[in-house]
């Protein structure tokens, strides 16, 4: 075990901005804390890093309280949203700073500086100006810089969410390939369950302050604990069922869900847990909206109210038409009761 918190809280004031929170992370993990605004993440990454007092609780390396220990010598790298380079460096001078701060000699620091860029996908950059970088190579750079010292630890804070969307996915991927092949431990902090998903191996689903829920990204995603954690992980409709032999039966129709047990469930539904289809429950369509990879709707559903649901890009599809819905266990979570 590396990184271990316990009973950590934070006050600002009379505010707890974190409560209680508890927290593992292995070598060669990537823990993501995923929260709604405001939710406490970016506090709790920051008393992780000894940016910010702790009001009570520990943080701990392999089993040494880090509580004397200042930020500098605690081993850890740091990558905030907007990368914090310095403009007046180049590029190669950004990243020696890392270096020159934890005693690398001077004579391996060009050889250093070339591995990292090749790393990041910015070969060849050294004598560029920061000033003259897209958002992404900023981020790269930074990510570089903060990986130079080689940390025990990597803390990114919302590392991709000053740049645009299509950049923002390819550079999360990229980034969970690097992760990945340098075998890093870090602790990313995202508001975003998409980029929680790609980059990280487990999370820890933070709201007002409380850690709600922690595990694995794909049991968290399908089993959230309660309604509220279900919500923020993308489910619109709450819909009970009755399991048998691995088949739930709803209103909405039967579905078959991996490693659910006989008698009665509820089931959280995203907006593609509702398909259009040929078969299935009627309802009327009362809301459209175009989004690139479907159609989100909103379909009136008999006396079972209002329901979000998804067609294909290319269905002609307005408001006051009549549509079937049948059920895709992609998109179906399932609540433990
Ligand atoms: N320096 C401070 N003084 C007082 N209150 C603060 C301070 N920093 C943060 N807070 C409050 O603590 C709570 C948690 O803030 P924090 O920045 O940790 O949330 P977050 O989950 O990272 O949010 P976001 O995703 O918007 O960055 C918020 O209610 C915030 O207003």
């Amino acid at each position: 075990m590396s990184l271990s918190v316990r009973d950590l809280t934070v006050h600002y004031g009379s505010f707890a901005a974190v409560k209680e929170a508890g927290l593992d992370i292995a070598d060669g993990e990537v823990l993501a804390l995923l929260g709604p605004s405001g939710s406490g993440k970016s506090t709790l990454l920051r008393a992780i890093t000894g940016l910010e007092p702790l009001t009570s609780g520990t943080v701990r390396w392999d089993g040494e309280d880090l509580s004397g220990v200042p930020v500098h010598r605690r081993g850890f790298g740091l990558v905030f949203q907007d990368g914090q380079l310095f403009p007046h460096k180049d590029v190669a001078s950004n990243i020696a700073f890392g270096l020159r701060m934890h005693d690398v000699p001077r004579a391996e620091h060009a050889e250093r500086v070339r591995a990292l860029l090749d790393l990041v996908g910015l070969t060849g950059y050294e004598r560029r100006r920061v000033t003259e970088l897209s958002g992404g190579q900023a981020q790269r750079v930074a990510l570089a810089r903060a990986l130079a010292p080689e940390p025990r630890l990597l803390l990114l804070d919302e590392p991709l969410s000053g740049l645009d969307a299509g950049l923002r996915e390819q550079l999360a991927i990229d980034l969970a390939a690097l992760l990945r092949r340098s075998k890093i431990t870090a602790l990313l902090v995202t508001h975003d369950q998409e980029e929680a998903f790609t980059l990280a191996d487990r999370v820890a689903v933070l709201d007002d302050g409380e850690i709600r829920q922690e595990g694995a990204v794909r049991r968290v995603w399908r089993q959230p604990v309660d309604e509220g954690v279900a919500r923020f992980l993308g489910v619109t409709t709450f819909v009970d069922g009755e399991a048998a032999g691995g088949v739930v039966r709803t209103p909405f129709g039967e579905v078959a869900l991996p490693d659910v047990g006989d008698g009665a469930v509820r089931l959280g539904l995203r907006p593609h847990g509702l398909r259009v289809s040929p078969e299935g429950v009627e309802g009327e369509v009362t809301a459209v909206v175009h989004r690139r990879e479907h159609v989100r709707l909103v379909v009136t559903v008999g006396d079972l109210s209002t329901v979000d649901a998804v067609a294909p890009v290319t269905a002609d599809l307005r408001p006051g038409d009549t549509v079937r819905l049948a059920l895709d266990p992609d998109g179906v979570a399932q609540l433990r009761v």
